[in-house]
């Protein structure tokens, strides 16, 4: 039976005296895509830094379910968190860009479960992303923006991730590739069977591969719903989130 990997209740969270999370609640069932949408500034990355200890939540909680064990994430070094087995690919990526493919991919490998199987690894984000392959040995400056996504995401994979946070993956793309990218994140959720927590200003193409989203808006959320359907239709959802 499904269970919640991921629960965040009752979330403040901010920088100095700016808080920007405002008792925030969501959860991400095992093995599902949870888009969550919203415009520039409405909290989405800070959600996410939230979640992986880089920021650090004034109240509320952060829990997980890995390997069967309840775990509470609230507070726990980052180090820690993503050791537990949820990773994050960054806004922006974050890449070396000096650094040829391969090495981005190698660096990725930061779980001590994960660098026993690097080869293994590299050869799961070859097959995913056959383009990385051919361009191992590339240096990952000179490459297209999503191009570069693919590194990001399969640098993340290369710490075999339990529950994946990807913030923003269609930041800067071109429209072919933004659609591309987040193909992609479905079928790595049918492939490995990930748990995925999705921020995406991107609404039309996140509820295609989400099974639910949560629309934050002033950082709350200001509606959920299961199905793209009932996010499309949502007046709440027209209003605050597409303007209309
Ligand atoms: N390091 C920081 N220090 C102070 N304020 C910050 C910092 N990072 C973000 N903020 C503020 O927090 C608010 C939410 O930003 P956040 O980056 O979480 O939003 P977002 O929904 O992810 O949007 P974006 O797509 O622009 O990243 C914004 O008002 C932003 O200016």
């Amino acid at each position: 039976m499904a269970y919640d990997a991921l629960v965040v209740r009752d979330l403040d969270a901010g920088y100095g005296a700016v808080r920007v999370l405002h008792g925030v609640s969501l959860r991400v069932p095992e093995g599902q895509i949870v888009a969550l949408l919203g415009t520039n500034g409405n909290g989405k990355s800070t959600l996410m830094k939230a979640i992986l200890g880089l920021v650090k939540p004034t109240r509320g909680t952060v829990r997980a379910r890995l390997d069967g064990r309840e775990v509470d994430l609230t507070g726990r070094a980052t180090e820690e968190i993503v050791d537990l087995g949820v990773v994050l690919v960054p806004e922006g990526r974050r890449l070396f860009r000096d650094l040829t493919v391969e090495e981005n991919l190698v660096l990725g490998a930061w779980r001590a479960c994960a660098r026993r199987e690097i080869s293994g690894n590299l050869r799961l984000c070859f097959e995913t992303f056959p383009r990385l392959g051919e361009r191992r040995r590339q240096r990952v400056g000179s490459m297209s923006g999503g191009e570069q996504q693919m590194v990001a995401i399969g640098r993340a994979l290369m710490s075999m991730p339990r529950i994946l946070l990807v913030d923003e993956p269609s930041v800067g793309l071109a429209p072919i590739m933004v659609k591309q990218t987040i193909e992609t994140i479905g079928a790595l959720k049918a492939k490995l069977g990930l748990t995925v927590l999705m921020a995406e200003q991107n609404f039309t193409q996140a509820i295609r591969i989400a099974d639910r989203g949560s629309v934050l808006v002033h950082g709350s959320i200001a509606f959920e719903g299961e199905t793209a359907e009932s996010l499309g239709d949502n007046h709440l959802v027209r209003q605050f989130y597409l303007g209309t």
